[in-house]
């Protein structure tokens, strides 16, 4: 976060070269409270700090005169051919960036790539809009007390084409983010849920989430879910090799490795710290995806070498969203796939199934 400057600095305004120049144009963009709803954390952000800081504990270990000058960035997740190892993380009300929310977000991204966009419980816009555009749609679930909506949602949602559930499982309530409590945030008229039917009072989405999420699910929840729809089960939320362990012996397709950008329980490690035990304990038996903290091509690289088969992106998107609509996104996903690109032919690495941990070294070993 270190390279975001102050408001108005008119940096931005050359052609975006990096992520850190689309959050800094969304920065200028945004009105300060929004901004601190999007980038926030939990508590002291020690874990959103984390998560970008894990990255920059590996180094890469090129191999030479391997032929890569057209590396092949393309896999094949829950049965289903991506362009690249990315998709975009579930975020609530894409609105509160751009007017056409999801929308821009699901063109911008058919634009740069095939890869899946996650769409929120929260999204803004519906999701009849957002499918059959090019793209995967996938829904990420939250599990809401009365389990009659839920189902709404995920019926609704199965019957607009999306095509794998993704359960969150990280959130009995929204972790404490001290810059909304002290901004008092609320959201702005009009960001609304446009799937969930019934209620309002949605402006206050820590106290709406205290009223409406169920807290106290288990791992039932996975069975109750698999009775509702056939599609996919993804299990957004993992953090210890144990867990992964119960989500697959649930029935999980796949599992998300994710402290929730930082967002939830503040100070559990980052991602990118836990992806080695999850792997491990996970042996193969499901894919393995990760987010938090992604804003390099390269930093995709290092996931995959310590056993993700893709990453998510959360905040670099709706940073494109707000500095330039669906072209912001298009070119936050492209300059990924071209950092991407660069690194697997500068290290010697023609197709993702070279990628092993041998790619990698830890600052500090020999
Ligand atoms: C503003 C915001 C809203 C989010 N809303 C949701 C949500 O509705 N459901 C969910 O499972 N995760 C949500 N997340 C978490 C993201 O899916 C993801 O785990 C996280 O943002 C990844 O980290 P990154 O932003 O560093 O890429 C949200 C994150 C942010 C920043
Ligand atoms: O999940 C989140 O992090 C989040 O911020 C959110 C916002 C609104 C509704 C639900 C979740």
């Amino acid at each position: 976060m270190a390279a975001i400057g102050p408001r108005g600095d008119g940096a931005g305004e050359a052609a975006p070269l990096t992520l850190a120049d689309y959050a800094r144009s969304a920065r200028a963009r945004l009105a300060p409270a929004v901004w601190d709803f999007l980038e926030g954390g939990a508590g002291e952000e020690r874990t959103l700090a984390a998560n970008t800081e894990a990255f920059d504990r590996y180094w890469l270990r090129p191999s030479v005169l391997r032929g890569a000058s057209r590396p092949d960035t393309a896999t094949e997740i829950l049965g289903r051919r991506w362009d690249a190892p990315l998709a975009v993380a579930p975020v609530a009300y894409h609105t509160l960036a751009h007017p056409a929310g999801e929308a821009a977000t699901v063109r911008g991204t058919a634009a740069a790539a095939a890869v899946p966009v996650v769409i929120s419980t929260f999204a803004s816009r519906a999701v009849e809009d957002l499918t059959g555009r090019g793209v995967p749609v996938w829904l990420q679930v939250y599990c809401l007390r009365d389990r009659a909506v839920t189902r709404g949602l995920v019926e609704r949602a199965e019957r607009a084409g999306v095509e794998a559930l993704v359960l969150t499982v990280d959130a009995p309530h929204l972790g404490r983010r001290l810059r909304d409590v002290r901004n008092g945030f609320r959201l702005p008229a009009g960001v609304v849920p446009a799937n969930l039917t019934g209620g309002d009072g949605f402006a206050d989405p820590s106290v709406h989430a205290r009223e409406e999420f169920d807290p106290d699910l288990d791992w039932t929840v996975l069975a109750w879910l698999r009775s509702v729809s056939p599609l996919p089960i993804v299990v957004k939320g993992v953090l210890t090799g144990a867990d992964a362990v119960l989500a697959i012996e649930a029935g999980a397709d796949a599992v998300v490795v994710s402290n929730h950008g930082g967002r939830q329980l503040d100070g559990v490690p980052a991602t990118l710290d836990v992806l080695p035990e999850i792997a491990e304990a996970a042996a193969g038996r499901v894919p393995l995806l990760l987010d938090g903290g992604v804003r390099r091509g390269r930093d995709v690289l290092t996931a995959l070498a310590l056993g993700a088969r893709a990453v998510l992106v959360g905040r670099p998107v709706l940073h494109g969203l707000a500095a330039g609509g669906p072209d912001g996104v298009t070119g936050v996903l492209r300059i990924l796939l071209d950092e991407l690109t660069d690194a697997m032919s500068l290290a010697g690495v023609r197709a993702l199934a070279d990628i092993t941990p041998d790619l990698l070294r830890r600052s500090g070993d020999r």
